[in-house]
């Protein structure tokens, strides 16, 4: 169960203790009035709703609970299998989208830049194709301003003056941060619903293009039924919760990956023999190619565990009263179920606090695999986009190592480059120093072009021989 946050009910500054004291109130909000609403401080929350008005903008899967959340996920994990999440479909996404970014990367021309927003655009634009049903070219300045918007949320929430309204919003005359979240958050849903509004316009139960267009159709197939979960409110939630949390994860990790390859030369060249050996050069990777590569697969998890970009993961509250050790937890507590401290954990890691690959390699340079690895958490609650996200991780990271090798700026020694994260609802690195660029494999890259040349001829002989029939 998701963290009770301050009431959701405008005139009650309560903390709910119980889903009871949120059913009294039920009535106002925007959900069925079986199921309370319930938030938790996600990275796109809006402050609590004691000075914000009734919840009913908040909901979707992240702060739904009980059957709410139930029909929510279920439906949202299905929906995200159709769109191929764990299948052969979405690894051509990804790997489409892994062109646009090595172009981008290449357009530096070996001079230093900030991978920052060329990672987030790649990455969210894989989410949005899901969604959305399209991709966004990189200089799009509305995606340009959602990426940014998303990027600053995740920011401002862990900032201090807004983590300080966030639970005392009586000093909200007093602070003025959290006002750019919400306006943040308002514009990003604006824009999702005005994306809702067309597609329903369009709306075709043989051409369905996205989360969007199944959420909608879920909704008329719902119309009849007394009681939905499929609500506008849920479908603007959800759709900003994976817009979100699809964006701001993933391409955190890649950025922090990159960082520790620049950071270890030696380890970035041990990853590049490995793509090397089991990838033939001008082939795009494969989530095949990760059961052969253990030392990239021991790499990429060690930039999770060493990144802990979710320290207090999201804040849960318990359903009924808990015993654990001892110790009552009456139903209703808020838990911060903290991943740091399974990440970081003396007697489950060597060496905890460096960024050592070993973790997770056996005396036989086999991959191998821990039960204190939590970076997407665990249980029912647990990350629903992780099948997706390590796709991206594996494809992203081994495709711009086979294209690149990343050196510290001229005059920046590898002692230089820091690892002490940015703080935020994320852990993010730190403002990023720049690249000496990188040194492009131009062989990779041709060949890549070559191969989607082939792809984009194939794709238009099939659709036309699909219109032909
Ligand atoms: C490296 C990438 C990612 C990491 C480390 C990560 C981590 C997490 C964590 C720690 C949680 C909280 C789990 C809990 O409450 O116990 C979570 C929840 C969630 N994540 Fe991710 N995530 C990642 C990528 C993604 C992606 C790509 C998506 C989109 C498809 C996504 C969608 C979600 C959703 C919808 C939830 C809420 C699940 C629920 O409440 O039922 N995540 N993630």
């Amino acid at each position: 169960m998701k963290l009770q946050g301050l009431c959701a009910f405008t005139r009650c500054r309560q903390r709910p203790r119980s889903a009871e004291h949120l059913q009294r109130h039920a009535a106002h909000l925007n959900t069925p009035s079986s199921q309370p609403a319930a938030f938790s401080n996600a990275p796109h929350m809006p402050p609590p709703a004691a000075t914000l008005g009734p919840r009913s903008t908040a909901a979707g899967i992240i702060f739904s609970n009980g059957e709410q959340w139930k029909s929510l996920r279920r439906f949202t994990l299905s929906t995200l299998r159709d769109f191929g999440m764990g299948k052969k479909s979405v690894e051509a996404r990804i790997q489409d989208e892994l062109m646009p970014l090595i172009e981008s990367f290449k357009s530096h021309n070996g001079k230093p830049f900030n991978p920052h927003m060329l990672i987030n655009s790649a990455v969210s634009n894989v989410i949005c194709s899901i969604i959305f049903g399209k991709r966004f070219e990189y200089d799009d300045p509305t995606f340009e301003k959602l990426i940014k918007m998303l990027d600053e949320n995740s920011k401002l929430v862990g900032a201090p003056e807004v983590l300080l309204y966030n639970y005392y919003p009586f000093l909200g005359s007093l602070l003025g941060l959290h006002k750019k979240v919400i306006q943040n958050n308002q514009d990003v849903r604006n824009f999702i619903s005005q994306c809702s509004t067309n597609r329903r316009l369009d709306l075709d139960a043989n051409d369905v293009t996205g989360y969007i267009d199944a959420f909608l159709l879920k909704q008329e197939q719902e119309t009849t039924k007394a009681q939905t979960y499929f609500t506008e409110g849920n479908l603007l939630g959800s759709v900003l919760d994976l817009f979100a949390a699809g964006t701001e994860t993933t391409s955190t990790t890649v950025r922090w990956g990159i960082l520790l390859m620049t950071k270890y030369p030696e380890i970035q060249k041990k990853v590049q023999e490995e793509i090397k050996t089991h990838i033939k050069l001008g082939q795009l990777p494969t989530v095949e190619d990760r059961k052969k590569m253990p030392y990239t697969d021991a790499v990429i998890h060690e930039i999770q565990r060493f990144g802990n970009i979710v320290p207090l993961n999201l804040s849960h509250s318990t359903p009924t009263d808990v015993y654990l050790r001892g110790y009552l937890i009456p139903k209703g507590t808020e838990v911060i179920p903290l991943l740091t401290s399974v990440l970081y954990d003396k007697t489950q890691w060597k060496t905890p606090y460096d960024f050592n690959p070993n973790h997770f390699l056996d005396e036989n340079g086999k991959f191998v695999r821990h039960d204190a690895f939590m970076a997407f958490s665990a249980g029912k609650r647990a990350c629903a986009g992780e099948g997706l996200a390590k796709m991206e991780l594996f494809l992203f990271f081994t495709g711009l190592l086979q294209a690149f090798t990343f050196y510290p700026p001229s005059g920046v020694s590898t002692e230089d480059l820091s690892l002490k994260p940015a703080i935020g609802f994320t852990l993010v690195p730190t403002p990023y120093m720049t690249f000496e660029s990188c040194e492009v494999n131009d062989a990779v890259i041709s060949n890549y072009f070559n191969q989607l040349l082939k792809l984009i001829h194939i794709q238009t002989i099939l659709s036309s021989v699909t219109n032909v029939l």
